[in-house]
């Protein structure tokens, strides 16, 4: 018998640590002590993620062996040099014997009493799954029914979502998916980006005894308070007396008031930590959330991300600014009262429930008519917007019945997204957990470009409503302009775990030229950092059923019908935009936001060599003035063969994406990057600078090995990208089975976010789990 099985067979699972394999099997191996820790189990450790194995392995006659590992490599480890140690002192018997052969009655006692646990923790997630499906379908039909009592209709929300992915035009008719980016926010302008632009910036088991009778799904949903039974003081008076210096006497009623509450917390929390199930309240927040509205990818991730943390059975609400009038919604629960830099503001909450995510726009009329000016406009008029969001979202699982039920402070984590939201971990803190409450609370921070942090003077902390002692949170000095304020930097240091978006970029972000001043903040915070690469929303993006390939010539395609597809959609595009309309030509693509971040100038300095060749270039993209101007001159300068688009069309995006046979990212930093991997999803090749995501996601092609997705090029330069896109094309015209190789790779590859909702699951959990 080999090690591997033993453990397995104690488990009850086979899908344990690689344990290595025994040439020869154990005489006798005697298990002291078994401990498993995250997917077996769980405790409260702060082990970020695996397992956390004991063994104590007896061999021969020696002293027992402890092993011991956080993670698979460590028990591995552990065990193999156990092993060979053990071999080579020939305390290792030849014989591969069956379990009978194992003597010892503990090790049978703890066998037998592991697979009763493993078992009873089947049974809780089967009770958890079923009560979440009941919550969806309850849910589902409150909001339906609210629909048919107010208007009579009877088709549901996603229905109404359905008919826009069925040939609404949405890039004209909702006004929602706009080019804001356009307007330079003030912020980063004067305090922000004008200084790096100047500067050289850019170049359980763990108690046999733990009774799980009862019920985890309880834990995990009893905690729900009824609508506004939170008997708190309101909010903005509460928020009101911490920003102004904490009256003690007031914090001590308020205890009182909420110790109800904050037993049935501590009760749910113990439940679920004990019980081995991470099933979470999740709220994310963010400025932006596709399809209502979105200026670029943090809209599509704030859209796609959730819908993956439900299908994993969290319970999962987004929370973002109602800019719009949007058909979808239903107005929930009572409007409250929240003070903004003195002002009372009055937010009205509106819901829809859909793909198993509540979606919950906050309403001011401070937010309407902005939709075309997001991050744009009057600095303080964003600060404020960005106040009263945070403000309001960090109390929203108190108000916003959800379904009928709150999703309450019990099992909560909340998640952040830019410096927009980067007060919330802030607030969190500063109101709540400095003075006891939301103690089972955690907030996770998300990076998705550094470049806008969100600063201003230090004056400006008078509009935070936060105490004096937190400006030092929010005070940095700055070489170019010197001390300012930097909501980025609080939200940093007051996160639980900070994420960015690719490995490369978390890498990036501790450099001085990759961090643009919040390097060492973020080194300094290192143990709560990590990257997990974005995903694709494989409903949206998706060729085999893309809304906007199923008009006007194009057609939808999959990888067994990519050539015929490809070339139909290609076709089409070239027909569209006005263009000579040849299948052997190769069309190359560009979309993105047109600031200095995305390179699209080194594509217009390449321009006197790509117009030597034959090939059509694309360019659809909005933002700075000078640069559209650029793609409006190229286009009139190489009508036959280039088309510079401005605006912002999520339509010609994705035809484009469909129709090109090549997607140039030549963008001088890259968090991520999501065109390059809805183009591979396409069967569209990337030519893209290797940094940040782009590095991680596209794979240099390989001629030798037929390896690789695409090409790279390592500086942002326009004869480093000319090279590039030279052998690119090269192979395009001369190597048609190594260019259907690489166009192939790349489809094939798994990039839904179902992956990366599980490494955030990880870190949810791991936050969960820290004190
Ligand atoms: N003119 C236009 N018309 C229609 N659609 C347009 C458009 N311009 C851009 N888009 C769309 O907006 C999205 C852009 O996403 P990106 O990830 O490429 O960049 P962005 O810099 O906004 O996001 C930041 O956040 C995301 C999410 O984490 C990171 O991937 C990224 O690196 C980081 O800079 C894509 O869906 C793209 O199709």
């Amino acid at each position: 018998m080999i090690y591997s099985d033993l453990v397995a067979r104690i488990s009850g699972r086979d899908h344990l640590p690689r344990v290595p394999p025994l040439r020869h099997g154990p005489a006798q191996v005697c298990l002291i002590l078994f401990r498993c820790v995250g997917e077996l189990g769980e405790t409260r450790s702060a082990h970020k993620s695996g397992f956390q194995v004991r063994l104590c392995v007896n061999v021969g006659s020696g002293w027992p062996m402890v092993l011991s590992g956080s993670n698979n490599r460590g028990f591995e480890k552990g065990l193999s040099t156990a092993v060979t140690d053990a071999e080579a002192a020939g305390q290792v018997g030849d014989d591969d014997k069956d379990m009978a052969h194992i003597t010892n009655e503990s090790l049978r006692a703890t066998i037998r009493k592991s697979k009763e646990v493993l078992a009873r923790h089947k049974i809780i997630l089967e009770q958890i799954s079923e009560k979440k499906k009941l919550i969806s379908v309850l849910a589902e039909s409150s909001i339906h029914n609210e629909q048919e009592m107010h208007s009579g209709q009877s088709d549901s929300s996603l229905s109404h979502l359905n008919a826009v992915s069925e040939g609404q035009e949405i890039d004209s008719g909702r006004q929602t998916y706009l080019a804001t980016h356009a307007q330079q926010s003030e912020f980063d302008t004067t305090y922000g980006e004008s200084i790096y632009d100047q500067s050289e910036y850019y170049e359980s088991l763990e108690d046999e005894d733990t009774d799980f009778s009862g019920s985890i799904g309880e834990a995990n949903y009893g905690n729900y308070y009824q609508y506004d039974s939170f008997p708190r003081a309101s909010p903005s008076v509460y928020q009101q007396e911490v920003a102004n210096g904490m009256n003690q006497d007031y914090v001590a009623q308020l205890h009182q008031v909420s110790e109800k509450d904050h037993s049935v917390n501590e009760g749910a929390n113990d439940n679920s930590a004990s019980g081995g199930v991470d099933i979470m309240n999740v709220i994310l927040v963010a400025a932006e959330c596709a399809p209502w509205s979105k200026t670029g990818g943090l809209g599509d991730v704030a859209g796609a991300l959730p819908k993956a943390l439900a299908r994993r059975g969290h319970r999962v609400m987004v929370v973002v600014p109602k800019y719009g009038d949007y058909d979808e919604l239903q107005e929930i629960g009572e409007p409250r009262r929240y003070q903004v830099s003195g002002q009372d503001m009055e937010v009205k909450y509106y819901h829809a429930y859909i793909d198993g995510v509540d979606f919950v726009f906050i309403d001011n009329p401070i937010f309407h008519h902005v939709e075309s000016e997001i991050y744009g406009g009057n600095r303080t008029d964003i600060l404020k917007r960005m106040v009263l969001l945070c403000k309001a979202a960090v109390e929203v699982q108190w108000y916003v019945p959800c379904g009928g039920f709150c999703y309450g402070d019990g099992n909560l984590v909340f998640i952040a997204n830019d410096w927009h939201t980067a007060l919330l971990p802030v607030y969190l803190k500063a109101y709540y957990r400095d003075n006891g409450f939301m103690t089972y609370a955690r907030s996770v921070l998300v990076i998705h470009n550094i470049a806008h942090q969100g600063r201003g003077p230090i004056d400006d902390f008078n509009y935070l409503d936060l105490p004096g002692h937190y400006m030092d949170q929010f005070k940095l000095y700055d070489p170019f302009g010197g001390d300012h304020l930097n909501i980025f930097a609080a939200g940093i240091k007051a996160a639980d775990r900070l994420l960015t978006v690719s490995h490369g970029y978390a890498w990036e972000l501790k450099t001085p030229d990759g961090g643009w001043g919040l390097h060492s903040i973020i080194s300094e915070n290192d143990w709560k950092f990590q990257g997990i690469v974005n995903g694709v929303d494989t409903t949206d993006w998706n060729p085999r059923h893309d809304i906007y390939l199923q008009s006007d010539g194009y057609t939808n395609y999959s990888l067994e019908t990519v050539q015929a597809g490809k070339a139909q959609c290609k076709e089409a595009l070239q027909k569209e935009l006005g263009l000579p309309v040849r299948g052997d030509v190769p069309v190359i693509a560009f979309i993105g936001r047109l600031d200095h971040q995305k390179g699209v100038d080194l594509i217009a300095e390449a321009m006197p060599w790509i117009a030597g060749q034959d090939v059509q270039l694309i360019m659809l993209g909005t933002g700075r003035q000078d640069l559209e101007d650029t793609l409006r001159r190229l286009e009139s300068q190489h009508y036959d063969k280039v088309r510079g688009w401005v605006g912002f069309s999520v339509r010609l995006a994705h035809r484009m994406t469909a129709g090109a046979d090549v997607l140039l990212m030549p963008s001088r930093f890259e968090p991520c990057g999501l065109n390059q991997l809805y183009a591979m999803m396409y069967g569209t090749v990337p030519v893209v600078h290797a940094v940040g995501g782009l590095r991680d996601t596209v794979q240099h092609y390989n001629p030798y090995e037929e390896a690789g997705v695409g090409w790279t090029f390592e500086k942002a330069e326009a004869n480093r990208m000319i090279d590039a896109l030279g052998h690119c094309l090269n192979t395009y015209r001369n190597y048609r089975s190594s260019w259907e190789g690489i166009l192939r790779r790349g489809m094939m590859q798994d990039l839904s976010w179902d992956n990366a909702a599980k490494l955030y699951e990880e870190v949810l959990v791991a936050a969960k789990y820290q004190w």
